[in-house]
């Protein structure tokens, strides 16, 4: 049997939990297949030559990590600045929040060449190689040029854009001619692939010749929606553990008299943060029974914060949270209890189960595993409930969950609302769908489509 080969710029431990949905993901993935996980060690080597890292070589389970070391100016310029610089905000819709500068695609380039000159010491003829997301997307070409032959195969965790943002980066026929080395590339979601199809009709000369696949630059290339899912049995075994009864315990009584409202991220200005604390004031502004009452833990775990427009978004929140609190705040009671950590693992199903509604409000979302985990974490017997954003890839297959356009701050606040409202009877009925839907498609279901997929090429 051929042995799996993932490639990810973000790795983890799978013995360990981690934090950031692509690791948790694929760790989860790996430890059912056993494989080679190959990707950036998390280190920083300050006086690095650029274009050089040492590979590190561990065990970890059924799974062989492999992982390499970047340079300060490959990471500034590879990572920071043209994946989270460019790539991140241009996928995400947000072309004002790029840095288009011309000095990072140098970085981007190079870091890919070494990442494939070192993969390939490591490759067997027969070895399948599933690459992940946006830093990587030439990944595939360059070991093409290099004559490795094996299947290659491409999941982008982050939306596609429509052509016509995605025509703002100034490399982009060149990362879209790059994706036609792979043999397979998924994306989250249909609007994701009908977005692919439109930019290849009319921005290159490909021919499609079926829904699911297009002809160019000499090569076939099969596109699909591969949704990704979590491990529903290893978060509800995780929900059992004693860190996360004692989390739920520790809730339940400080919230006994309260309504706990629950949001969980990395601080990222995709996840619609400021807007979500704004539909929060009209909440308590609107429906002034809550005052007293509702009560919102957000936790905004700290990322990427050398990128200029993270750290902006910091000092918005920050202000929006105070604000809400100094407004209407008791000595009692504080409305906002915003946290810029992160929470373990292991904690968060307590957490998830203690509130009586999760908000998911992203502005623009690839999947959003919390929205999962949530609906995985409930009694069945007295569910909270799920406010999910229309613009994250979950709501193509949640439709079960009250559903909402985070830019309307009037109707968020109003369904805010309703999900403290909603009847028991209701509660239990559309968690059942989603704790359904979440199970049938799962992270093995993800797996194992996308591998089926690439090994029918
Ligand atoms: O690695 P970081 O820069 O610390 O960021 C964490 C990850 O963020 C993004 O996650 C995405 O993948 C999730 C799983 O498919 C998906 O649910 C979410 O919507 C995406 O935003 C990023 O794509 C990963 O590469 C990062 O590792
Ligand atoms: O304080 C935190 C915040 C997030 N997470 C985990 O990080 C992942 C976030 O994945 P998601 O797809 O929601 O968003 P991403 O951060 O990948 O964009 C989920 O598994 C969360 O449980 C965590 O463990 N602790």
């Amino acid at each position: 049997m051929s042995r799996l080969v993932v490639v990810s710029n973000r790795l983890a431990d799978p013995r360990k939990t981690a934090s950031g949905g692509l690791a948790v993901a694929l760790g989860q993935a790996l430890q059912a297949s056993g494989g080679l996980w190959f990707g950036w060690s998390g280190k920083v080597v300050e006086d690095g030559t650029p274009g050089e890292g040492d590979v590190h070589l561990q065990t970890a389970g059924p799974v062989q990590l492999a992982t390499v070391d970047l340079s300060r100016e490959d990471h500034d310029s590879y990572y920071l600045g043209y994946s989270n610089g460019v790539l991140w905000p241009v996928f995400h819709y947000r072309l004002d929040l790029a840095d288009f500068d011309a000095g990072f695609i140098g970085g981007y380039r190079r870091v890919n060449q070494m990442f494939a000159h070192k993969l390939a010491a490591l490759l067997r003829p027969d070895d399948v190689i599933w690459v992940h997301d946006y830093h990587l997307i030439p990944l595939a070409a360059e070991l093409r040029n290099m004559g490795c032959q094996q299947r290659m195969g491409f999941f982008l965790h982050i939306p596609l854009p429509p052509p016509l943002i995605l025509a703002a980066v100034p490399e982009h026929e060149w990362l879209m001619r790059s994706l036609f080395a792979y043999d397979l590339v998924g994306f989250q979601s249909e609007a994701d692939v009908a977005h692919f199809s439109r930019y290849v009709g009319t921005e290159t000369s490909a021919d499609i010749l079926g829904e699911h696949e297009f002809r160019a630059f000499g090569k076939t290339l099969q596109v699909q929606a591969f949704p990704i899912g979590i491990d529903v049995d290893e978060f509800t075994a995780l929900g059992r553990g004693q860190e996360a009864i004692d989390m739920y315990e520790q809730m339940r009584d400080e919230y006994s008299r309260r309504r706990l409202l629950l949001g969980v991220e990395r601080m990222d200005y995709s996840k619609g943060l400021p807007q979500r604390i704004k539909a929060f004031r009209q909440l308590l502004q609107n429906y002034p029974e809550n005052l007293g009452s509702a009560t919102l833990i957000q936790i905004a775990a700290p990322s990427r914060e050398s990128v200029d427009a993270y750290a902006a978004l910091r000092q918005e929140l920050e202000s929006l949270c105070g604000s809400v609190n100094g407004d209407f705040g008791e000595l009692d009671w504080m409305p906002v209890r915003y946290i810029h950590r992160s929470v373990a693992r292991k904690r968060l199903p307590g957490l998830y189960r203690a509130a009586s509604v999760a908000l998911v409000t992203p502005l623009r979302d690839g999947m959003n595993l919390v929205a999962k985990e949530f609906i995985a974490a409930q009694d069945p017997e007295d569910p909270g409930v799920l406010v999910l954003s229309r613009f994250a890839g979950a709501a193509e297959q949640m439709r079960d969950a009250l559903l909402v356009n985070p830019y309307d701050t009037t109707r968020t606040a109003e369904t805010m609302q309703r999900a403290l409202q909603m009847p028991l009877e209701e509660r239990q009925r559309r968690h059942r769908a989603l704790l359904q839907q979440i199970r049938e498609q799962d992270v093995h279901w993800w797996r194992q489509r996308f591998l089926n997929a690439l090994n029918a090429v």
